[in-house]
C-alpha cells in the first residue's frame, strides 16, 4: 500500500523562480508554492500520497528559532497520526545543516524525516530541484529510513543531519559529511543505506520543545590572528546564556581570550569550545584545561550546529559537566 507523505515547505532556492533559465545568481528563493511544486511533479505520486502544507516562505538566510519551532510542533504533530507515514521538509541549503540538527534533537518520532533542498532555482536549465524532491519522497517512504534521525538528501546521497555540512558556494555536489561519508545513496527510487547514525537521535533525546516560545541566546564567536574582545563584550552586555568559541585548529584560544572567557564562565555563562577546521575532534583538556576554566568542549559539532545542541542543552541546565555529557551523547 501507498504511504502517506506530508511535504512540509519552507521555501528557498527549491522553489525559487529566476527571471531566465540560464541565471543561477540573482534569481529569487521561495517563490512556488508547495502545491504548484507537488503538481509539477505528477511522478512522485507513484511512489507514495503526497500532500503539502506551507510552514513558512523564506530564503533560509532567514531562518529564526520561531520557525524552527513552528516546523518541529508541526511535525511531531503531524507523525502523531497513524494517517501519516513520514515528512520531507523543503528548505534553503544555506542553513539547512542547522534545522535538520535541531530536528534531530527534538523530533519525537522513528518515522522517516528528510530534509531536501536544492542548488538551482527551479525553472534553471538542468534545476536539481525535482530530483532531489523525488528523492525526498523515495527515502521518506522507504522502511530503510526510519529510526536512522532526520536525514539530509541533495545530488542523490543520503546524510546523517550531525554530520552533514554544505562545502561549497554554488556546486550541486555541496553536501558533504567531512571524514565519516554519507549514510548512503538513493537510486532510481530506491534508498540504498551502509550505515546507522550512532549518536543518539530524536526518540532517544531528552529535550522537549512542548510549550517553549523561544530558545536560550547563544552566539559563536570566531578566532582568527589579532582578534580582540569586542565581539565577546558585546554578547556578554546582551546577556547571553552561552558562547560558541570557534577556536583555532583542536579549539585553541589566545591566552588574553581564554582569561576573559573564563571570566565569562565564572559568570554563569557557559562556553564551548569547537574548531575552525571544519572536522575532526576538539579534544576536552587538550589544547585548552576544560576542567580548570569551566569549560566544554564540542566534540566533532562544527561551530553553528555546537550552538544548536548548545541553546537546546541550556532549556535543560547551566550545568557544565551534564551539558558536557549531552555534548558526548548527541
Ligand atoms: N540553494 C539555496 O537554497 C540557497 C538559498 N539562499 C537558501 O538557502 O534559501
Amino acid at each position: 500500500m501507498k504511504k502517506n507523505i506530508v511535504i512540509l515547505a519552507t521555501g528557498g532556492t527549491i522553489s525559487g523562480n529566476a527571471s531566465c533559465e540560464t541565471d543561477m545568481l540573482t534569481y529569487k528563493s521561495a517563490v512556488l508554492t508547495v502545491d504548484s511544486l507537488i503538481d509539477s511533479m505528477p511522478y512522485i505520486q507513484n511512489l507514495a500520497h503526497v500532500t503539502g502544507e506551507e510552514i513558512a516562505q523564506i530564503d533560509s538566510c532567514d531562518m529564526n528559532t520561531e520557525i524552527w519551532l513552528k516546523l518541529a510542533n508541526r511535525i511531531n504533530e503531524l507523525l502523531r497520526s497513524d494517517k501519516i507515514d513520514g515528512v520531507v521538509v523543503t528548505h534553503g541549503t544555506d542553513t539547512m545543516e542547522e534545522t535538520a540538527y535541531f530536528l534531530n534533537l527534538v523530533i519525537k518520532s522513528e518515522k522517516p524525516v528528510v530534509i531536501v533542498g536544492a542548488m538551482r532555482p527551479a525553472n534553471a536549465i538542468s534545476a536539481d530541484g525535482p530530483m532531489n524532491l523525488y528523492n525526498a519522497v523515495a527515502l521518506a517512504s522507504s522502511q530503510e529510513a526510519s529510526g536512522r534521525g532526520v536525514l539530509v538528501t541533495l545530488n542523490d546521497t543520503i546524510n546523517c543531519s550531525r554530520e552533514v555540512t554544505k562545502t561549497n558556494t554554488a556546486l550541486q555536489d555541496t553536501f558533504k559529511s567531512p571524514d565519516l561519508g554519507y549514510l548512503g545513496y538513493i537510486q532510481d527510487g530506491s534508498s540504498h543505506f551502509y550505515r546507522f547514525p550512532t549518536r543518539k537521535h530524536t526518540t532517544q533525546t531528552e529535550f522537549d520543545i512542548t510549550g517553549l516560545s523561544e530558545l536560550p541566546q547563544v552566539e559563536i564567536i570566531y578566532s582568527y590572528v589579532n582578534s580582540g574582545l569586542t565581539l565577546i563584550n558585546s554578547v556578554v552586555m546582551a546577556g547571553v546564556q552561552g558562547i560558541v568559541y570557534a577556536g583555532l585548529g583542536n579549539g585553541g584560544i589566545p591566552e588574553f581570550i581564554k582569561a576573559e572567557l573564563v571570566k565569562c564562565a565564572r559568570n554563569g555563562i557557559v562556553i564551548t569550545r569547537s574548531s575552525r577546521t571544519g572536522s575532526g575532534i576538539v579534544t576536552r583538556n587538550g589544547a585548552v584545561d576544560d576542567d580548570a576554566c569551566g569549560f566544554v568542549s564540542a566534540d566533532s559539532l562544527n561551530p553553528q550546529k555546537a550552538r544548536v545542541l548548545l541553546m537546546l542543552a541550556l532549556t535543560k541546565t547551566q550545568n557544565c559537566t551534564e551539558i558536557q555529557r549531552m555534548f558526548w551523547e548527541y
